[in-house]
């Protein structure tokens, strides 16, 4: 019993820590799924021994204590409180037959036993409460302890989408949430991080920084932003619905998301959590989850709430995106150009629904700026689909024991001294011949939207560097001289081999703005090498081109320009270049003569023209074919025409032709003929 107690109270302080650091100082000790998990455990153990219960536990409190506020203390007219979440649709179903069992008890209301569900966005920022009187703004309310909250009117007057004045007269208090749009968000940080600031670990802390600021005009510059999702006392409006009062709002002028999902059975609400866990990304704002209501207003007092949250709502939490975790060390990675990044190595850690155990710095400066040290509690994120990120770290958290982390002064690949280019922070590892300079650039060469290149996978490839059989990219083209090799490496049958050579060989006829962009050119990515290749036409004119003439193209700017203006000279580039075209390797637009599929020399830099009513051919369709087979088109009977087709009722064209003698004539079947030579 002592030992719960213990427990208990010792989880107590740890949540109420976090609730002052979170509603107070706008900052998150840890992340909201280990704060979410530690709630829920105190409520276990108070389930568990209702002796140990008391008042002032956080499972019964909203927010934390107003004791230090800085602002004006107001009181709600009806409580404002949190939500109970669930991360899953079991809990879902849970709410769904309490409800039913509940709302079936009340004998007198089984006619209204209407559980239809409004569902909506749950916006992750801080809530308020505004009131209108006569139509005009009169006061804003942060939640505070859901009893009492932090008069802030001054602030949100500096709110653009909470208008001053309604549409309509009328004497109302809607709730509804405060965002920093994601846009707003990255800027704010990308200026905190430029002056040297710490930076806002979420669009939430910053919203709730912001709006509990005591200067105004700091509002008015960070673009809040504000949606709404409750009218109070709509029943006094006549407004029988949740999703009227949202229409209403919408009516007198205060915004909402504009989702107000209707669903009247388990299976709607799992199809619209889907959806909307899928496409929630093309939102500017952050959600961390959704909030299923039920739709009929007249139920929720039947329903009534705890202490913290009402019984009518849940919330549907999305899986984190954030987490923290704690950094255990620094290694330091050379990509294909040389650069030396640090990579956090972390205790494995789930996030966004996947296991993470590696998080990217980008660069020593990045280590700086963070304060990052070895031992550190981290905050990390992962975006869709995007290599997780160290956003900052838990300072609060440290116990002295943090190791300084340190810039390595050489290659840890292959010992060279490393160096900074001139303006850049990036350290790089100079030597040509680094293997992993030469690792990274055949991994990118081989890649999908390079060269394309089937079955050299990393060992292979450190296999062949260990044995300098490859030194450079180039060298790949040459591996069909090491079939034994290749065959005597592991899990290398002789089909794979046979298949590796192949896709290898296959390459050599890939369009130029993928063997361009191949070649690694920095700045030149997947746009700018098509962009390039198709003004070049081939590599040997891009190769002459002067800055200016490359700045001439539209899309190109300086930084591009220099780049390849530079790299073409380049001994080793040119050196590399010069290999890869003895091998055979594409350089070239595949003019039309040359794509074609049925390439006919009878059809090379020959002119055609069509003309009468066509069997097999649109007018446009046979243009195309013929420019196929490497054709011309011409549009008129002339001296320049050489070929003739005839359709039916062909007319004036085909008197011409016969006049002038010089021109060929072809009905459709000989035309179609000749193709097929
Ligand atoms: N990381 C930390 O240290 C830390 C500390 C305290 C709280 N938290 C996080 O905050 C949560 C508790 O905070 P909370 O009480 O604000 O609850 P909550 O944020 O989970 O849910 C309630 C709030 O959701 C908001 N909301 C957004 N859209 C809504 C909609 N359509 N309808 C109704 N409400 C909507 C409202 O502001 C409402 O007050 C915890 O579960 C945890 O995730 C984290
Ligand atoms: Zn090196």
């Amino acid at each position: 019993m002592e030992n719960i107690l213990e427990k208990a109270t010792k989880i107590k302080e740890k949540i109420d820590k976090y609730n002052y650091y979170y509603y107070v100082k706008n900052e998150s000790l840890v992340s909201d799924i280990e704060y979410d998990k530690l709630l829920k455990e105190l409520e276990e153990i108070e389930k568990k021994h209702p002796e140990i219960k008391d008042e002032l536990s956080p499972t019964r409190q909203v927010g934390s204590s107003l004791s230090d506020t800085k602002f004006q203390k107001v009181e709600h007219k009806k409580p404002m409180l949190s939500l109970s979440n669930t991360y899953n649709i079991k809990d879902v179903e849970d709410f769904h037959q309490r409800i039913d069992k509940i709302l079936g008890k009340l004998k007198e209301d089984e006619s209204k036993k209407i559980t239809d569900y409004a569902l909506e966005l749950k916006l992750d920022g801080v809530s308020i409460s505004v009131h209108y009187k006569n139509g005009k703004l009169v006061k804003g309310v942060t939640r505070g302890d859901g009893t009492v909250g932090e008069d802030v009117t001054e602030n949100i007057m500096e709110i653009k989408s909470i208008p001053k004045y309604l549409k309509e007269n009328i004497d109302i208090e809607a709730r509804g949430e405060i965002v920093l749009p994601l846009s707003e968000f990255k800027k704010l940080n990308q200026i905190r991080y430029d002056k040297g600031e710490d930076l806002f670990a979420n669009p939430r802390n910053a919203a709730s920084g912001t709006l509990r600021q005591l200067d105004s005009k700091i509002v008015a510059e960070r673009n809040l932003d504000c949606y709404f999702y409750f009218l109070a006392d709509c029943d006094k409006l006549g407004i029988e619905k949740h999703s009227e009062s949202m229409e209403f709002l919408e009516k007198v002028g205060l915004k909402t998301t504009g989702v107000c999902d209707l669903c009247s059975s388990i299976e709607e609400l799992e199809d619209r959590i889907r959806y909307w866990e899928n496409n929630r990304g093309v939102l500017d704002y952050e959600t961390d989850g959704l909030v299923i209501k039920v739709n009929m207003v007249e139920l929720w007092d039947k329903l009534g709430a705890t202490t913290k949250s009402p019984r009518w709502a849940i919330s549907y939490k999305f899986p984190a995106k954030q987490v923290t975790t704690t950094l255990k060390n620094i290694t330091w990675q050379v990509g294909r150009t040389g650069k030396v990044t640090p990579v956090a190595e972390l205790e494995e850690v789930e996030v966004s629904g996947s296991k993470v155990k590696r998080a990217s710095l980008h660069n020593f400066d990045e280590i700086i700026r963070k304060d990052v040290k070895i031992g550190d509690r981290v905050f990390i994120e992962k975006a869709a689909e995007i290599i997780p990120q160290v956003v900052k770290v838990v300072k609060e958290a440290r116990t002295g024991e943090e190791k300084e982390i340190m810039p390595p002064s050489v290659c840890p690949e292959c010992g060279t001294e490393l160096g900074r280019e001139e303006g850049l922070i990036d350290l790089r590892c100079p030597n040509e011949k680094c293997p992993a300079k030469v690792r990274g650039q055949i991994e990118y060469f081989v890649s999908r939207d390079a060269m394309n290149i089937n079955g050299l996978g990393k060992k292979i490839v450190e296999k062949f560097i260990e044995i300098g059989k490859i030194k450079d990219v180039s060298d790949i083209y040459d591996l069909h001289l090491y079939k034994d090799e290749l065959k005597s490496l592991e899990k290398m049958g002789a089909k794979s081999v046979e298949n590796l050579l192949k896709s290898i060989e296959d390459s050599k006829k890939r369009e130029y703005p993928k063997s361009l962009y191949s070649l690694g050119i920095p700045h030149v990515g997947k746009f700018l090498a098509s962009l390039l290749a198709k003004e070049s036409k081939n590599i040997d004119k891009l190769a002459q081109m002067s800055i200016e003439d490359l700045l001439e193209i539209d899309g190109v700017g300086k930084k591009v320009a220099e780049s390849v203006y530079g790299v073409f000279r380049n001994k080793k580039f040119l050196e590399r270049l010069e290999k890869l075209k003895n091998y055979g390797v594409n350089f070239k637009i595949k003019e039309v003569e040359d794509t074609a599929e049925f390439f006919n020399e009878e059809f090379k830099d020959k002119t055609f023209l069509a003309t009468g009513k066509l069997k097999h051919f649109t007018r446009e369709g046979i243009k195309e074919y013929i420019e196929s087979l490497g054709g011309k088109n011409l549009s008129g009977v002339s001296k320049k025409l050489d070929y003739l087709i005839v359709g039916e009722k062909a007319g004036s064209k085909l008197k011409k032709a016969e006049e002038l003698k010089t021109v060929k004539i072809l009905t459709e079947s000989e035309f179609l003929e000749m193709t097929e030579k």
